[in-house]
């Protein structure tokens, strides 16, 4: 079935709330099955997956209508796609989705999997990303990132058809080859690049639609110290790499609030697509963000990503009103 159908029919009995009170839906499980499924039918050798959701929620009193509907809907999917005849029994689904259990870590080769990025986008009918990368000895080799809601050129055309744009974008890249997108059901590739903008006052950001998982008010005042005149873009998921590396716009923030650990895979694909359309991707001190050190991402507070002419006057203006707020709050 496709991603865009389980949208639109996403029901309540369909989301769970996680230990952390995030939300996780039959998309999510069914995607990573899927993904992972044919990961392994088609990639030879050692495997080893990092990804986001387990099977904990799924083996509690009470879940059973939930394990039936991602059963269902993988097993149906299955059939309508047709590339591998096989089914899941409801045991089967745990123990796949557990798959994903690997550390990751700075040796060997990981894929990186968000089965679903930006659910509360997914659930609220907007944005959303599937993506998945490789780690080759500690470093993003390889990303994949599709975004089945995004328009196929340019965010400025969010109705897509009616602007004659159509929707759904497949952003890829391989380490030093570049980056890509095509649409999902294969047009041609075509290279991408991150803006040329040097003038802070022409740029745009983006950043997230949540206010939970990043502070809007530290990127506005970043944003007024930089002069950028328009509006933030809030949209969710990994959407905002692929949008910022083919210059829909010229700036990403992402400060999340004090106490939250970043996971490798809400940043792995994206950032190589940025890096690859020619963009810099760093955390708040300017360092590269690092992969190798497993499941989480540990960084200097907060992660922003730009092109090269711009980056030496964003890293200012974020380290300036990260500065200010540190001495407001200590005079509280
Ligand atoms: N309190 C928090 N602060 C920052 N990020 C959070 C968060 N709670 C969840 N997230 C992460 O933010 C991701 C979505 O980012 P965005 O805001 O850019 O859409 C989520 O990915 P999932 O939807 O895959 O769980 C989740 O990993
Ligand atoms: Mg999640
Ligand atoms: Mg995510
Ligand atoms: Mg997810």
């Amino acid at each position: 079935m496709q991603m865009q159908t389980v949208q639109q029919n996403i029901v309540h009995s369909g989301i769970q709330s996680k230990a952390d009170k995030s939300p996780v839906t039959v998309a999510d499980y069914g995607s990573q099955i899927l993904v992972s499924l044919a990961l392994m039918m088609e990639v030879s050798g050692p495997f080893s997956l990092v990804a986001e959701e387990d099977s904990e929620e799924l083996r509690k009193d009470g879940a059973e209508e939930i394990l039936e509907e991602i059963t269902d809907l993988v097993n149906e999917t299955l059939v309508d796609d047709g590339s591998y005849s096989m089914s899941f029994s409801k045991e089967g689904i745990l123990s796949a989705i557990d798959n994903g259990k690997s550390e990751g870590g700075p040796t060997g080769r990981h894929w990186v999997l968000d089965p679903i990025d930006g659910t509360k986008g997914f659930v609220r009918g907007d944005q959303y990303a599937i993506a998945l990368a490789l780690l080759d000895e500690g470093k993003v080799v390889l990303g994949v990132l599709a975004c089945p809601n995004l328009p196929l050129s340019s965010i400025s055309n969010p109705n897509g058809s009616s602007s004659g744009d159509r929707i759904g974008a497949l952003f890829s890249a391989t380490i030093d080859c570049g980056a890509e997108v095509e649409s999902l059901d294969g047009s041609p590739p075509q290279k991408i690049s991150v803006c040329s903008i040097d003038n802070p006052v022409n740029a745009s950001f983006f950043e997230s639609y949540e206010s939970a998982h990043s502070m809007h008010d530290l990127t506005s005042s970043i944003a007024e110290k930089l002069g950028v005149q328009a509006p933030p873009v809030r949209i969710d998921s990994q959407a905002k790499y692929g949008a910022l590396a083919r210059g829909d716009g010229a700036i990403y923030l992402r400060f999340p609030h004090k106490g939250y650990r970043e996971k490798i895979w809400d940043h792995a694909a994206g950032s190589i697509v940025v890096t690859e359309a020619g963009g810099i991707v760093t955390d708040a001190a300017g360092s590269n963000l690092d992969f190798s050190q497993g499941r989480f991402l540990d960084l200097d507070t907060g992660i922003i990503a730009t092109n090269t002419q711009l980056m030496p006057s964003l890293l200012k203006a974020v380290q300036d009103a990260i500065k200010e707020k540190n001495h407001a709050a200590s005079l509280l």
